[in-house]
């Protein structure tokens, strides 16, 4: 598919994808501007150190002038406390906007995510996206509130810098156009090799998370196996591995430490030397040499820096590309532009017409031919049929996560293609199959269709459900929470939750896939209570598996291979309809009573 290879392309490196963020970064230009004239003044303020240090040297020591000695350090000390403040500044709103930032484009992907189509998960893996949103996010957060400003910053150093060089002594300038870089090379050099070991020793590591984690999770049957020694073994290896990679990281790095400490400190000695000549022979004041010294080392620090954070920017841009690309992907399933409204109030009438449907990764296979159907208001039609046969896709294209190819689907009269799909689903309630159950309270899980409900309406729903039984025996009753995934709850229980859910949404039409699942028979009277009272007066669709269903509804449309081969009453079928018979006498669990 193409979507999937969208996220598997490999990104780009180039900077200028960076600029994609702009849209997010304009509601802060107040922001920008504040962080750009606080940078600019705390530049400033370096480069003008270096005319204090010419100064007190010049005139206060060589001078032996103590009246200039106090006051040139009082302007040096002035500066310094501006440039405190103005990096004060500089560094609070630089990280303020990374931080406000990230967070802007962490909530646009997510609502973006929330609108596309199930199919784009279908063809995307989660993690991928769970990735995008945590770690690109992390990166460009990263990017925003300091490479940028490190680099912008160093940039405008050097360049100052260069300029008061000149100005101070072009002969020594030549000079060190030569020699930065030849200090520069070899401190990037090993700094890049520092820095690949460094990410080669955190795969290590996380291979070393990774076994601990299968081993520990399995313990049990580790144990079951006597398998510890070979584990201990196959551990330590990778152990060991992470050591290995460590030490060659260690050392680059030492070298790292000595190559920097002889070439700044020799080349230091180098100009020294020269503008000491210079200095002997009258060409330049010690002053004039020591502001020279002074902007060098800005000037190398400001090339070693820069050269550094375009590793970082790199990075940055391929996680901006990676990101807008999700912000960019369109929904399959859109409003469109003058959606037909539905008739008030809905009365769920139902119309599949000749719909031909094959799910977006499977073009060669109809999942619904030519099916036509059609359910009148406050009808209870029961779906029953082989696996495979398209009962949910019928629950899946009512609800619009696709579209079919062909034919059309209408409530009310209404082509649910012209419709706002948002407003189509606000009158369908789903109960799937297996109910889903949200880390919240047992309140919240009920409210989740209905947030504005009042605690008294939320109690009837659980009592309609007959959920107040046990939810009354919990700790906290309504407020009790469920735990991820509802892992504190029985089948049934979960299952009456569901229903509760669907009962307080209170939307005309009712999409209910029923459990297979078997439940004791108290558990699967009383939510066969709770489904009675919550088809009543809905038009219901159900994919059945229980006799008791398919006895209590209006109609069973039996299906097979996308097709519908038998509608009537329950009687009728096992009559008519051998498929129905079979179907039946194989699947439908008898009635718990
Ligand atoms: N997301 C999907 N992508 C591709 N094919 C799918 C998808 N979902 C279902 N199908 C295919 O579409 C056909 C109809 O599936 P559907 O889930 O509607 O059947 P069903 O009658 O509900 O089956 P069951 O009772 O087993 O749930 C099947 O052949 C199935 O493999």
């Amino acid at each position: 598919m193409a979507r999937a290879n969208l996220i598997d392309r490999p990104k780009s490196k180039d900077i200028r994808q960076l600029a994609r963020i702009l849209g997010f970064l304009k509601p802060y230009r107040r922001q920008i501007v504040t962080a750009s004239i606080a940078l600019v003044i705390a530049s400033g303020c370096v480069l003008a150190l270096g005319q204090g240090l010419k100064f007190v040297i010049d005139r206060g020591l060589a001078g032996g002038n103590t009246g200039f000695l106090n006051q040139a350090l009082g302007g040096m000390l002035a500066i310094v406390v501006v440039m405190a403040a103005a990096t004060f500044v500089r560094f609070y709103y630089v990280s303020w906007i990374g931080e406000r930032v990230t967070a802007d484009i962490r909530r646009a992907v997510f609502g973006h995510l929330l609108e596309l189509s199930p199919g784009f998960f279908e063809t995307t893996r989660t993690g991928e996206v769970i990735s995008r949103l945590t770690s690109d996010t992390t990166v460009l957060e990263d990017a925003i509130g300091s490479s940028i400003s490190m680099a912008l910053r160093n940039f405008l150093n050097m360049l100052g810098a260069l300029i008061m060089l000149v100005v101070t002594s072009p002969k020594l300038t030549g000079l060190v156009l030569v020699v930065v870089p030849l200090v520069i090379a070899p401190i990037v050099f090993f700094g890049r090799r520092v820095r690949k070991l460094a990410r080669a020793s955190q795969d290590r590591v996380a291979d070393v998370g990774a076994y601990i984690d299968e081993a520990l999770h399995e313990i049990r049957t580790v144990q079951a196996y006597g398998h510890e020694a070979q584990d201990k073994t196959l551990f330590g290896e990778r152990v060991e591995q992470v050591f290995a990679t460590s030490v060659r990281r260690i050392r680059q790095r030492a070298s790292l430490m000595a190559v920097v400490i002889l070439l700044v400190f020799g080349a230091i000695g180098f100009i020294l030397w020269v503008g000491g000549h210079d200095v002997v022979e009258g060409n330049l004041t010690g002053g004039q040499l020591s502001a020279f010294i002074f902007y060098a080392v800005i000037l190398a620090v400001g090339v070693g820096t820069v050269s550094e954070v375009i590793g970082d920017l790199q990075r940055a841009a391929g996680a901006t590309e990676r990101l807008m690309e999700l912000l960019s992907t369109e929904p399959e399933i859109a409003a469109p532009q003058h959606p037909q409204a539905l008739p008030y109030p809905v009365q769920g009438v139902i119309a599949f017409d000749e719909v031909l449907f094959h799910y977006p990764s499977r073009p060669d296979a109809p999942a619904l031919e030519r099916l036509s159907l059609t359910v009148s208001a406050g009808e209870k039609l029961a779906l029953v049929g082989p696996s495979g046969a398209g009962k949910s896709t019928v629950f899946q294209l009512l609800l619009r996560y696709y579209d079919p190819q062909a034919g059309s689907i209408r409530i009310d009269g209404v082509d649910i293609k012209a419709a706002d799909p948002r407003i189509v689903r606000s009158h369908i309630a789903l109960v799937p199959q297996d109910p889903v159950i949200f880390a919240a309270s047992v309140a919240d899980n009920v409210r989740y269709g209905r947030p504005d409900a009042t605690e008294a309406e939320v109690r009837a729903a659980c009592e309609a459900a007959c959920a107040t039984e046990f939810i009354d025996r919990l700790p906290e009753g309504l407020n009790a929470y469920l735990g991820e995934r509802g892992v504190r709850l029985s089948g049934g229980q979960r299952q009456r939750i569901a229903i509760a859910r669907a009962i307080l949404a209170d939307r005309p039409i009712l999409l209910l896939d029923e459990a297979t699942s078997a439940l004791d028979a108290a558990s699967e009277r009383l939510v066969q209570i709770a489904l009675e009272r919550l088809m009543e007066s809905r038009t219901t669709l159900i994919i059945a598996h229980r006799f008791a269903t398919v006895q209590g509804v209006d109609r069973i449309a039996v299906m097979d291979q996308g097709r519908i081969v038998g509608l009537g009453t329950h009687e009728a079928l096992m009559r008519d309809n051998a498929l129905y018979a079979h179907l039946a006498n194989l699947q439908f669990k008898p009635v718990a009573t």
